[in-house]
């Protein structure tokens, strides 16, 4: 019983400690563009692997910590893409900070519909910012233009072929997110998705293939289909391995 305690609290010890110095982590995540450019010319899709738990839909995985997380996937990831909501997704900025150590490109995930939440990505050390276009509507570009300001670039978000050509006859130069989950029922559909993309593939600089990617098979058709990224969270939390197989996928 007593070697129990001592044993927790040794485990305790040691990720406080780590948990501290990531605290007073003070770097800036390099260029999330620049490195999917990087990656797509040496022939490669991008991966973003995203550190989430948990979701609308129930609890993901509790039990891997986020230094596992990213020591699994690290290596294969183009970037990372970190939640921070903490209602629905059990995020936090503290995964930002233990991230920077890395030196890969952030994505701060959370719902942002204010200046003080770019600033918090800005400050975190964060080098992207989602903004989703259903959400924000008329306030989108004005958010976007203070993120870009504050030096981040935001990744916005949609879901149908019509908010992704306003995004590309808006801001070519953004990253656009083409989301498979519909934001009304949350259902995932990987063909709408594709077809979003023929519309706005060689149009817009770097198109991101987001949600309900569940392996090779998918990111293929999204690659061939023209995506320059996807973003994958459910799949790698459950099968961290999948990583090295997604980084392998490529780009014509
Ligand atoms: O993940 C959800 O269920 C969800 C529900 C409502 C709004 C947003 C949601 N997800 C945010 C995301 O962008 C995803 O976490 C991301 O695309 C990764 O998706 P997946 O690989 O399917 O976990």
């Amino acid at each position: 019983m007593a070697s129990k305690a001592v044993d927790f609290l040794d485990v305790i010890n040691g990720l406080t400690r780590k948990r501290v110095e990531a605290m007073r982590a003070s770097a800036r995540a390099p260029g999330m563009i620049k490195a999917i450019e990087q990656r797509n010319s040496e022939g490669y899709l991008a991966l973003i692997a995203e550190y989430k738990r948990a979701s609308p839909s129930g609890v993901i995985r509790l039990d891997i910590d986020p230094w596992t997380y990213f020591n699994a996937v690290g290596q294969y990831a183009t970037g990372f893409s970190i939640l921070t909501e903490p209602i629905y997704f059990l995020g936090s900025p503290i995964f930002i900070k233990i991230a920077l150590s890395y030196g890969k490109p952030i994505l701060y995930k959370d719902f942002v519909i204010s200046r003080e939440q770019v600033m918090d990505a800005r400050e975190l050390g964060a080098s992207s910012v989602l903004l989703i276009k259903r959400l924000l509507g008329d306030s989108l570009w004005e958010l976007a233009d203070y993120a870009i300001k504050q030096g981040l670039e935001p990744l916005i978000e949609v879901d149908n072929e019509k908010d992704a050509l306003d995004v590309i006859n808006t801001n070519p130069n953004v990253m656009l997110g083409i989301n498979s989950r519909d934001l009304n029922d949350l259902s995932i559909s990987l063909g709408r998705a594709l077809s979003i993309i023929r519309v706005v593939r060689g149009r817009a600089n770097i198109i991101i293939a987001e949600s309900g990617i569940k392996g090779v098979e998918d990111a293929l058709k999204l690659a061939n289909e023209g995506a320059n990224a996807v973003l994958v969270g459910t799949a790698l939390m459950r099968n961290m391995n999948l990583s090295r197989e997604l980084s392998e996928v490529r780009v014509h």
